[in-house]
């Protein structure tokens, strides 16, 4: 391809640097820019379209994965783990990804095919990880099995996604948008009690009541709250109490956690991942090694409650404490901070 070509093909942006998601094609394009990826690594930050994959080697060293093995990824993502997990197999045995996001886990098939990994080692399914039952139905109990929970960096740091009050983009949040509803949808049905409640029991909210006052506030007048932005503002608008000094922190840290309730309940994912645990021994073989990574002290609390009373019931061999990720991997990746690693022996 000529290089006039190209030219026409770059987004035009302001400024030295791409800003908006869409115009990093730099970053867009990791096959083709290895060295602005590396750059942007190097900074602690994740390029855009890309994710780091978390506790990669505490995975490995939990997972024991052995050639021959039967194991399963439940969160594939970018594929980071299942990538590693697939070396380790050196070509016999098999791998079973699961993934809901329907736009996500094309791309990370294409990936991980290019590399090599044909479907005599490694099959990609597209459903919901309580479905783990069914999965294992046809292909048998697992050796070993992993789940990364939450989103992925390409679902946070796409606009159209509207995961993050960051980026002006669709109030939505549905990690598979072909079901359910938009969070835009939903917030227009509950309650301003139901809200705060949501604030409150998915995030720990401390202002949910003056969020969910200033959102009903604006819904009394007529106005919609749409937008990633709309809501970011009324966030802003509920905490303009704060002193100044300290405001902008606080709105940092409540637009997160509204965010995150908000996605908890579009994708139910407690709910989801309670019947994940409570089919989780069956699949697993007598022996099996399984790892969980969690990001926030609800699922947290779901898989050491599950995980204790298994090991009580002696249905779960062995139990591990919470394992948090190196000082070093923090430092490199920024959105490893909030990660607990809970392991099991089934
Ligand atoms: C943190 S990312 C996984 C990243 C992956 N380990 C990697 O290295 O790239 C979590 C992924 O799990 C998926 N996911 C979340 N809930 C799910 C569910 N209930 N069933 C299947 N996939 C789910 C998300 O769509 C997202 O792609």
């Amino acid at each position: 391809m000529g290089e006039e070509q190209i030219h026409k093909r770059r987004v035009r942006y302001k400024g030295t640097h791409p800003r908006k998601f869409s115009e990093k094609y730099k970053e867009l394009n990791p096959e083709k820019y290895g060295d602005t990826i590396e750059k942007v690594i190097s900074k602690g930050s994740t390029p855009a379209g890309m994710h780091i994959p978390i506790m990669v080697e505490e995975i490995l060293d939990v997972l024991k994965v052995q050639p021959g093995d039967v194991g399963l990824d439940a969160t594939l993502g970018y594929g980071g783990h299942s990538g590693k997990i697939l070396e380790k197999l050196k070509g016999s045995g098999h791998l079973y990804s699961l993934d809901i996001d329907p736009i996500e886990i094309v791309r990370t098939e294409k990936r991980l095919r290019d590399k090599g990994f044909s479907e005599d080692v490694f099959t990609v399914i597209r459903t919901n990880f309580k479905n783990i039952d069914e999965v294992s139905g046809t292909a048998g109990k697992f050796d070993f099995l992993m789940a990364d929970l939450g989103v992925s960096s390409m679902q946070i740091d796409n606009p159209e996604r509207g995961f993050s009050y960051k980026n002006e983009g669709p109030l939505d949040l549905r990690l598979d948008p072909s079901k359910g509803e938009p969070a835009s949808e939903r917030l227009k049905k509950l309650t301003k009690d139901e809200f705060t409640g949501m604030l409150i029991e998915n995030s720990d909210e401390p202002y949910a009541k003056e969020i969910a006052t200033e959102v009903f506030n604006e819904f009394r007048k007529k106005k919609e709250i749409n937008t990633t932005t709309d809501l970011y503002k009324a966030i802003e608008k509920a905490l303009s109490f704060i002193p100044e000094k300290e405001r902008k922190d606080a709105v940092k840290k409540s637009s997160q956690r509204t965010f995150q309730a908000l996605r908890i309940d579009v994708n139910s994912e407690f709910e989801v991942l309670e019947e994940f645990l409570q089919k989780l021994p069956d699949v697993m073989k007598e022996g099996g090694r399984i790892a969980i990574l969690t990001f926030h002290s609800g699922e947290d609390r779901l898989v050491k409650q599950y995980f204790k009373m298994y090991k009580r019931d002696g249905v779960l061999s062995e139990i591990s404490d919470v394992i948090r990720p190196s000082a070093a991997e923090c430092a490199r990746n920024g959105r490893a901070r909030s990660t607990k690693l809970r392991w099991a022996v089934r």
